[in-house]
């Protein structure tokens, strides 16, 4: 494809050679380019790959998109600037692979938590109703039943629009994927025509990258201001401002304000939840396998992206009793003695306090929380989340999550220090799998432990070395013989 054509969507200035020069390929990385390849070089957090351009030169690159004039390409490569070269990656690599998302309905998610858990519902939905979807997300990335390893919840651009166009060639219908805040302010998502965009909740987290809450919440508000129809949690703070940047439709969910979709009569049981959906002056039993109230909103935001994306009410409900659950999100594991554990994928204050209230709701001994936070994160979190596990536990094992490249002990430390302030008792233990170990011998009949922070997580890393870690594993064997 010609340059020309491929930046047809991106104002570029000329600095070398013709913009009617073919390429054949598009990388973002040297390491990656191809002969007769377009490199686009971007300036990181890390380093600037305006620094690799020799390399790309080497590899046998045809064109060079820079973020500035750059010098020493050689005359026969063109070398053409934009002013940002992620959004141009973006409308570059939607050309490139024929815009497929102009050609499937594609459902968004944005918002602190809930966004893999609402993306399966309503993949379960579509998927009742014979609707072939692909989905993009924390956990994995599917077309129909074939599973793609991921390592992010939002791929590059580049990434991206790969995958969709396999999804094209493979007949995919609907698409459903997470869309992160990273994602939205790194222009990944710039290429993606959005038919539906749902809004679950802004809580603190990612502090480490965007600084302040209003950045953060700025960045989800991109996504509503590009999807034609937004489906917007008003329960939430920040679901009036989403609903303001909306381009499209509006259809808002909540269980405490007015809205076209409520839920009433709520009930929550160990093994799920069930309440009445009002919409349109009907009323609708819903029935779901998670329990807890934030289940409810992710049901609430489920139901409206399947009614924007043309599924029938009783499909919808039907799907949503059929789901079994998300891997790692409140998966429930039982000991004979009548231990219950709990793993979550609960990583932000908000989803450790949402899931510690909701074990309070049914449990009838003491509830005993195994938590740690990450490394290389919001470090800001780690003391609330300490605080909110001593409120809400009976005992607390503080352990190490994903330390990365981080002291593990001074993260232990830094969430110590918010619970130490609640006077629940509480020990430290770095190894995570005693700390599991611990937790089942303390555990009494009646008792609930919750393992929070890694969920579906089959890994630990370290700051020198990634281990095979998998908390449902871990409580199995820690119950041994004893395991339901
Ligand atoms: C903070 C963040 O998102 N960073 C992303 C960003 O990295 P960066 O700007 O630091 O890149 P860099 O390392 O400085 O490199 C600059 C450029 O030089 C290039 N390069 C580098 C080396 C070389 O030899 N040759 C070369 O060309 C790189 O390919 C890159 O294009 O651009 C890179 C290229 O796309 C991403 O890989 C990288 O994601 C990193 C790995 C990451 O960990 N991101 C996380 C925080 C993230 O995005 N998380 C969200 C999850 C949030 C949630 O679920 O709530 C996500 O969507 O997964
Ligand atoms: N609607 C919600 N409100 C608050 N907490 C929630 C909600 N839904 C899920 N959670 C909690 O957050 C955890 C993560 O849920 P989920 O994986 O669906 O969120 P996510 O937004 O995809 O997270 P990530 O940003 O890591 O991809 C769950 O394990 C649960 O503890
Ligand atoms: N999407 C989140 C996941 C955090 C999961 C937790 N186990 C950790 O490693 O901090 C992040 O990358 O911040
Ligand atoms: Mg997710």
């Amino acid at each position: 494809m010609k340059l020309r054509e491929l930046l047809e969507q991106i104002p570029y200035q000329i600095i070398q050679g013709s913009a009617e020069t073919e390429v054949s390929t598009i990388a973002y990385d040297s390491r990656k380019v191809e002969r007769g390849g377009l490199f686009v070089a971007i300036s990181g957090f890390q380093t600037d790959g305006h620094k690799f351009i020799p390399m790309a030169v080497e590899k046998g690159a045809a064109a060079i998109l820079a973020e500035h004039a750059v010098e020493g390409v050689p005359e026969n490569i063109p070398v053409l600037v934009t002013e940002n070269n992620r959004a141009a990656l973006a409308a570059a690599a939607a050309k490139y692979y024929e815009d497929p998302t102009a050609s499937m309905q594609v459902m968004g998610v944005t918002g602190t938590n809930g966004k893999t858990t609402t993306t399966y519902l309503v993949r379960s939905v579509l998927e009742r109703i014979g609707r072939k979807t692909g989905l993009v997300g924390t956990i994995e990335n599917r077309i129909g039943d074939t599973v793609i390893p991921t390592e992010r919840t939002t791929p590059e651009s580049l990434e991206l629009q790969a995958l969709f166009r396999r999804m094209t060639e493979e007949r995919v219908e609907d698409v459903v994927m997470e869309v992160s805040s990273h994602s939205l302010d790194l222009h990944r998502v710039d290429g993606i025509h959005f038919d539906v965009a749902v809004f679950t909740n802004l809580t603190q987290d990612h502090l480490d990258y965007h600084k302040t809450m209003e950045n953060y919440k700025k960045a989800k508000g991109l996504l509503f201001a590009r999807a034609d129809k937004s489906v917007i949690n008003l329960d939430d703070e920040a679901g009036a401002y989403m609903a303001d940047c909306a381009k499209g439709s509006v259809m808002t969910y909540a269980i405490d304000h007015p809205a076209d979709l409520r839920a009433e009569d709520i009930s929550i049981t160990a093994e799920g939840t069930a309440f009445t959906l009002v919409y349109e002056g009907g009323r609708y039993g819903v029935r779901l396998h998670t329990p807890g109230r934030f289940s409810v909103y992710n049901a609430l935001g489920a139901i409206g992206a399947c009614l924007y994306l043309g599924a029938p009410m009783e499909e919808i409900l039907a799907g949503l009793a059929e789901n079994p659950g998300v891997s790692g999100r409140f998966q429930t594991i039982r000991s004979k003695k009548g231990v219950q554990a709990i793993v979550d994928y609960a990583h932000t204050p908000d989803g450790l306090e949402n899931v510690l209230n909701t074990a309070a709701e049914f449990v009838k001994g003491r509830i005993i929380t195994v938590f740690g936070c990450g490394g290389d994160r919001d470090k800001t979190k780690r003391p609330i989340m300490g605080r909110i596990a001593g409120e809400r536990s009976g005992y607390c094992i503080i352990t190490s999550d994903n330390p990365r490249t981080e002291d593990p002990e001074q993260i232990l430390r830094d969430v110590e220090a918010g619970t130490k302030e609640t006077g629940c008792p509480y020990e430290k233990q770095v190894d995570r799998r005693a700390a599991i170990c611990r937790a089942v011998d303390l555990a009494k009949p009646g008792d609930v432990i919750v393992i929070a922070g890694k969920g579906h997580e089959t890994y630990q890393i370290f700051p020198d070395r990634t281990i095979h870690f998998d908390d449902t594993e871990e409580i199995r064997k820690a119950f041994g013989e004893d395991c339901l």
